[in-house]
């Protein structure tokens, strides 16, 4: 037996057990393939009877809820009916208890009707006669009541008249009172104090048309109302053609003769320009804007209608604008070369006869109230206003527009009218003269100066052919046979508000407008307590606005005060002292108003 086994024959065996393994391997894969095909059928069986096992749950349940609703909705409609048979058995028994009711009812009220029936033919019956008297006697009483009432009014108007004619019989200074409605800013800021809250109630009441009271109540004291009498007391509701309708007289007063003041006085944010100049001022047009417009506006319009009915050419309207501010004179209408309006700073003298003036005061010949609040509007520009804590449009300055007019009184006209054709009869007589050889060898110039005359006749501002303002800062010219006008003044003063720092909120160069504001007001304060006491010496010089106004407060103008009042507890303090003013300037006894002179002047 060989001892080597040959390599190839072990690799050969190794190789035939290989191919074994492998061919039962293969066996083996077949066996599990076989195995697993059956497993997926069976599978797929079993999920196939699952399927089938589902949908017949589903039904079941499904079947079973159905079940379920239905015997819910039976139980809920067998309960509803009950209900409704209860509902309906309580139904039956209202009804039984109305028609019950109802019948009570109709037999009551037929038992009722014939019980009045009853009564009333016992009383047609009985009383008739005293029920017809009873009627008569009311209707006597209330025909009296009318009468007493009528009566009552006519005693009162005659009163005022009386009043009023005593006020300018005694020269008296006339005040009328406006009480402002309360605005949005008086419940807005300022509203609240460092000393707590401000009120913002009502405390300034009209009682009629010549009273005012101030409810002075404060916490913690005992009431106290204060009771103001003045010659008209407007009401918040009053228009401004109510308030001016009061006023319009003394445009009639101005073309018969007098001077005439009219100034608004009270505490910042009041309603003087409104009062004065309106609200819509700056931009006059359109009917309700007139309805807005304040005195100046109205005043002006009044001014030229009444001009409108004299003879035509019988009056001039000249316009002159101040403004008093920190104590100084401004003329408003002062223009530089270029134009420009600049607001020049002016003096104030006082004449030889005691009266005040303004040298150099700029003065435009207006033809229509149009010109004279074209103007002005163009003005208020000038003037100087700034935003408190009062309200956001305060004035800084006393504004004063005075209207002068001149006129010829009818007589004079003819007069003049006569006096011309006079002096052209005279200069035809002297021309002829002049041709004759004797009196051209005598008088050589005479035709020269009499062409002089003539024109200088022609450049009189009451011929002027001009239709817009024309400006001049002097007197007219007047030619030496037109008769000299007589000149009354129309001032109309917007004055600036007296004011408390702490309330306004001003600081800097407000601070000291405020200061100048308050003295001139105490100034004039000062001049009314003057002249009230009959003082030998009247301060007016202690201001430049008393020095101003000083004919119209002292003088022999008529002077009308309006004073303006908030009507709110914030400014309770200040609404008094206005009303205190107000009085005190009522009891001033000037010099009884005066026509200005009306002779005829010939130079
Ligand atoms: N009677 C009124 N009816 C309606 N609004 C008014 C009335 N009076 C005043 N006002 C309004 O109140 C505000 C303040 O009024 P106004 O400017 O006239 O006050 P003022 O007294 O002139 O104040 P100041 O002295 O600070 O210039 C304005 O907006 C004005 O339109």
């Amino acid at each position: 037996m060989p001892l080597f086994i040959n390599r190839d024959q072990i690799f050969a065996h190794q190789v035939h057990l290989l191919e074994h393994k492998l061919r039962s391997r293969e066996e083996r894969i077949l066996e599990l393939e076989t195995e697993n095909a059956l497993l997926h059928l069976r599978l797929a069986e079993c999920l196939g009877k699952i399927r089938r096992n589902h949908a017949e749950e589903g039904e079941a349940q499904k079947h079973l809820q159905h079940q379920r609703v239905q015997q819910s909705t039976r139980s809920a409609l067998a309960k509803l009916l009950s209900e409704v048979q209860v509902l309906k058995q309580d139904l039956r028994e209202v009804f039984a208890v109305y028609v019950n009711f109802a019948t009570e009812l109709e037999n009551q009220s037929k038992l009722l009707l014939e019980q009045v029936g009853q009564a009333s033919l016992a009383l047609q019956g009985h009383h008739g006669n005293n029920l017809h008297s009873l009627q008569a006697q009311m209707e006597a009483l209330e025909h009296s009541l009318q009468e007493e009432k009528e009566r009552s009014r006519t005693e009162r108007e005659r009163r005022k008249i009386l009043h009023n004619t005593l006020v300018e019989l005694r020269g008296n200074i006339r005040v009328h009172c406006r009480v402002r409605p309360v605005l949005p800013f008086d419940v807005g800021q300022g509203s609240v104090s460092a000393i707590g809250p401000l009120n913002t109630e009502e405390v300034v009441q009209v009682v009629n048309d010549d009273k005012v009271v101030v409810n002075c109540t404060r916490v913690g004291s005992p009431g106290l109302s204060k009771m103001f009498e003045f010659e008209r007391v407007h009401g918040p509701e009053d228009s401004q053609d109510v308030v001016f309708e009061e006023v319009k007289p003394l445009l009639t007063s101005l073309l018969d003769g007098y001077n005439v003041c009219i100034m608004a006085y009270g505490q910042t944010g009041s309603g003087k320009t409104h009062t004065m100049i309106g609200s819509q001022a700056e931009d006059p047009s359109g009917p309700q804007r007139e309805a807005q417009h304040g005195i100046i506006p109205k005043a002006a319009a009044e001014l030229f209608r009444l001009i409108s009915e004299k003879p035509v050419d019988s009056h001039t309207v000249e316009v002159s604008v101040v403004e008093v501010y920190n104590n100084e004179v401004l003329d408003l209408l002062a223009k530089e070369e270029d134009g420009v309006a600049l607001g020049a700073k002016r003096d104030v003298i006082t004449t030889s006869t005691g009266t005040s003036e303004v040298p150099s005061l700029s003065y435009l010949l207006v033809r229509s109230a149009a010109d004279v609040m074209q103007l002005i509007s163009s003005v208020l520009r000038l003037r100087a206003r700034c935003p408190t804590l009062v309200h956001r449009d305060s004035s800084r300055s006393h504004l004063i527009v005075t209207l002068t007019v001149s006129s010829k009184s009818p007589n004079a006209l003819a007069l003049a009218r006569r006096l011309q054709s006079i002096k052209k009869d005279m200069l035809r007589k002297e021309q002829k003269e002049w041709w004759s050889p004797r009196c051209r060898r005598a008088n050589p110039t005479a035709r020269q100066s009499g062409d002089e005359r003539s024109t200088s006749s022609s450049s009189s501002p009451y011929h002027s052919p001009s239709h817009s303002p024309i400006h001049s800062s002097c007197p007219s010219p007047r030619d030496s046979i037109t008769p000299a006008p007589f000149r009354t003044k129309l001032q109309l003063v917007d004055l600036a508000g007296s004011e408390c720092v702490g309330m306004s909120g001003v600081t800097g160069a407000a601070l000291w407008e405020t200061s100048c504001i308050n003295r001139s007001l105490s100034a004039l304060s000062d001049v009314l307590g003057a002249l009230a006491e009959h003082r030998p010496h009247v301060p007016y010089r202690n201001s430049k606005l008393t020095h101003l106004l000083q004919d119209a407060i002292g003088g022999d103008a008529k002077l009308l005060i309006m004073l303006c009042v908030s009507p709110t507890q914030k400014y309770m303090t200040e609404s008094l002292q206005s009303l205190g003013f107000g009085t005190r300037a009522r009891q001033v006894q000037k010099d009884t108003p005066r026509r200005k002179n009306t002779a005829l002047k010939l130079k």
